[in-house]
């Protein structure tokens, strides 16, 4: 599965701890993310992670257009509700994507529980 990993940074510390407690899970698969929050995973976990720009310049926007090419099959977005965030049409744009193309989208880390279940059951290999 190609999977993507997206947080706001006072949620970048969650979105790592989460991606350590799945690691074994995370390496089968195709994952990326926007520019920082690849960078820190990356750098946190070993993991290989294609990076888009940055979410204030761009990178919702570009994981968005995978969405609509049918390139991404799960997104984890650990989203920060109490904070403002310059860029807050791009990360609009990118839930409503994923509701346009039935794309599972968790934005918390109860729901991203919930979807590690769904890609853990599905054994494909790196990038399928
Ligand atoms: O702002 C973001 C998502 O809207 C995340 O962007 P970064 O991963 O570059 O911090």
């Amino acid at each position: 599965m190609k999977i993507a990993l997206i947080a706001h940074d006072k949620k970048k510390e969650a979105l790592i701890a989460f991606v350590k407690e799945n690691v074994d899970t995370f390496k089968k698969h195709g994952l990326y993310a926007t520019g920082t929050t690849g960078k820190k995973l990356m750098e946190e976990t070993g993991l290989s992670i294609h990076r888009f720009k940055s979410g204030p310049l761009g990178g919702d926007q570009e994981i968005g257009a995978l969405v609509a090419k049918g390139g991404i099959d799960a997104i984890i977005f650990f989203r920060d509700p109490l904070t403002a965030q310059p860029h807050e049409p791009d990360v609009s744009a990118l839930l409503r994507l994923s509701d346009v193309y039935d794309v599972p989208l968790a934005t918390n880390e109860g729901t991203a529980s919930a979807v590690m279940h769904y890609i853990s059951i599905n054994e494909s290999g790196v990038g399928e």
